[in-house]
């Protein structure tokens, strides 16, 4: 069995805050028994505007989230995912990366994916998102081949990319993570179902930790998420859903399920070429 927790936040626009918010929050899923951590998307700010975002914002390198994440893991001898911290990058154009990491017992990054999908939709005619213009797209999908687990990294917006999940399932992923900024409107419409067919395709557990709330912001718009961090078995069921407050949600995944859910049905097996469409 492994002891996993998902760690709710409604991250504002000030990463130290953030961060204290969050240090309290993994020593709690420490002392609950907690073997992986999962923190959402952008845990370490969340900001509409660009200017509050080049003003606050690190290289991965000086990010001090990660470096207190990574002290914690080491620490308590855990995995910590996460999620996303949105960092600076070496870009002539300035744009961020939005970045999961994870870190290993040893405190060392062992896996680092960037966001591959951009969020650039418009959701209502006064919600507009344009992910790209602030965020440079990663281009590698990863696996983290971890002795608890293997698992698959991934963000928010990619939930909505089938494929991704089949490759990292088909190259072992037992675990799928989703850490996620969900919008209200799509997370009303669509969060639960993708989550769930995520897993039901791919026959693995899936941890989405979440946003949720009324983000404070100091400038630009103030935004708000879905919430409702989740997990899901490889048969598909919802293991635990977290609704709407923020804290700290724990689960028991037993790995067997996996290998039991893709005897049951082996689709992810039974992939097929085929031409066209024309
Ligand atoms: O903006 C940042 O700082 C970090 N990025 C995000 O929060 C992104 C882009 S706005 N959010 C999503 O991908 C939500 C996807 C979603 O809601 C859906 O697929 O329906």
């Amino acid at each position: 069995m492994i002891r996993a927790a998902l760690l709710q936040l409604t991250a504002s626009d000030d990463p130290a805050r953030n961060l204290s918010i969050l240090r309290g929050m993994v020593r709690d899923a420490v002392a609950q028994g907690a073997k992986l951590i999962c923190t959402p998307e952008v845990s370490n700010c969340v900001s509409a505007s660009r200017a509050r975002q080049l003003e606050v914002l690190c290289h991965e390198a000086e990010d001090p989230m990660l470096a207190a994440m990574r002290e914690e893991a080491a620490k308590a001898g855990v995995w910590l995912a996460l999620g996303s911290v949105a960092v600076r990058t070496d870009e002539a154009d300035g744009r961020f990366a939005n970045r999961s990491l994870l870190i290993g017992p040893d405190g060392a990054v062992h896996s680092r994916y960037d966001k591959i999908h951009m969020f650039d939709v418009e959701v209502s005619a006064t919600e507009t998102y344009r992910e790209s213009a602030g965020y440079r797209p990663g281009d590698r999908a990863v696996l983290a081949r971890t002795p608890l687990a293997a698992i698959g990294l991934s963000i928010c917006y990619d939930l909505r990319f089938p494929q991704l999940y089949r490759a990292l399932a088909q190259a072992g992923a037992e675990i799928l993570l989703v850490p996620s900024a969900f919008s209200p409107v799509t997370g009303a419409a669509h969060w639960e179902t993708l989550l769930r067919a995520r897993a039901i395709e791919t026959g693995s557990f899936v941890l989405a930790a979440a946003q949720t709330g009324r983000h404070a912001a100091t400038e630009g718009r103030a935004r708000e998420t879905w919430g409702h961090s989740l997990a899901v078995d490889p048969w598909g069921a919802v293991i635990v859903d977290a609704g709407t407050a923020t804290g700290i949600t724990i689960v028991d995944l037993d790995l067997a399920e996996v290998a039991q859910a893709r005897r049951r049905v082996p689709s992810l097996a039974h992939d097929r070429p085929y031409d066209g469409p024309a």
